[in-house]
């Protein structure tokens, strides 16, 4: 499989997602970080109608991306109070059956995090490699961003939880010295053992709190955002945001406060040129 296979995976995969969710009617939309949200905007511009639409970047690059195909970024804290966006678009480094994802390959996680809880929609695209049953198969690592200050502690903290290594992300020249983030906070990227479902759990294939070696993914997320020094994880678990919504909404509380971090469908490009959508009811 060459490069070019993945990028004409990786572009199948944007053109079908934006073409089952992105209205061209819609005020706000989050555009996340990575390779193949370049594809997700090239589909956007070609059906974009509304001249008022704005698009909420995930960080620099992510804005870079908006700003190079002529449309117009809006800042996350310059969102209205209350006012959600339409939907929201990004990668992923690694996907589960139950649609927990793996994020941060690109360093962006918390901001990700942030568009992803805002918006109505959340929706992912990636290429075949990405798709799993559980996280940690092929991907190696949950990326962790911390605050400089407080990286021996953390890296220790996760080795007490069963990392095996792990380590400081660098910048690719090495010798200069730690990645820094858009928040200038480092990233510390923790191996640890495949990430069991829930359905894993109930299944009894391992407790996943941590006692027997096994990890749930919600549990360790948690686990890892309790340390001190961790502003985020970039493990994407929990609700969906179309089920958080309908919560709140039945709850009669229909403020922006949070939505979900799973996406409500990932698209997947797959090497024979098709796409595989998979949601909450499986794969199609
Ligand atoms: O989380 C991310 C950046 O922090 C990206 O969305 C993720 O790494 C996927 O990137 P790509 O589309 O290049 O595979």
């Amino acid at each position: 499989m060459t490069d070019t296979n993945v990028e004409a995976a990786k572009r199948a995969a944007g053109q079908q997602a934006v073409a089952d969710h992105f209205d061209a009617n819609a005020s706000y939309v989050g555009i996340g970080s990575g390779t193949t949200i370049v594809y997700v905007v090239e589909a956007i511009k070609e059906r974009s109608t509304n001249p008022a639409i704005r698009f909420v970047p995930t960080g620099y690059q992510s804005r870079q991306v908006i700003i190079n195909a002529g449309l117009t970024p809006l800042g996350f804290d310059s969102l209205p109070d209350g006012v959600m966006l339409d939907v929201a678009f990004d990668g992923a480094d690694e996907v589960d059956s139950e649609l927990n994802c793996i994020k941060g390959g690109g360093a962006c996680l918390f901001q990700e995090k942030l568009v992803a809880e805002r918006a109505k929609k959340f929706v992912c695209v990636a290429d075949y490699r990405k798709r799993q049953d559980r996280l940690l198969t092929q991907w190696p690592t949950i990326p962790i961003e911390v605050a400089p200050l407080s990286q021996n502690k953390v890296a220790a903290a996760l080795k007490t939880l069963g990392s095996t290594n792990p380590k400081l992300r660098t910048t690719l020249l090495d010798k200069s010295g730690p990645l820094k983030t858009d928040q200038d906070f480092y990233i510390i990227d923790a191996a640890f053992p495949t990430l069991l479902t829930r359905k894993d759990v109930q299944e009894g294939r391992g407790k996943g709190d941590g006692s027997d070696g096994t990890w749930e993914v919600n549990n360790i997320a948690k686990a890892i955002k309790s340390l001190t020094g961790v502003l985020e994880v970039g493990i994407f678990s929990g609700l969906n945001g179309l089920d958080a919504q309908a919560l709140r909404e039945k709850d009669g509380e229909r403020s922006a406060v949070s939505g979900g971090q799973v996406p409500v469908a990932v698209y997947f490009g797959m090497q024979d040129g098709s796409v595989v959508v998979r949601t909450a009811d499986g794969e199609h």
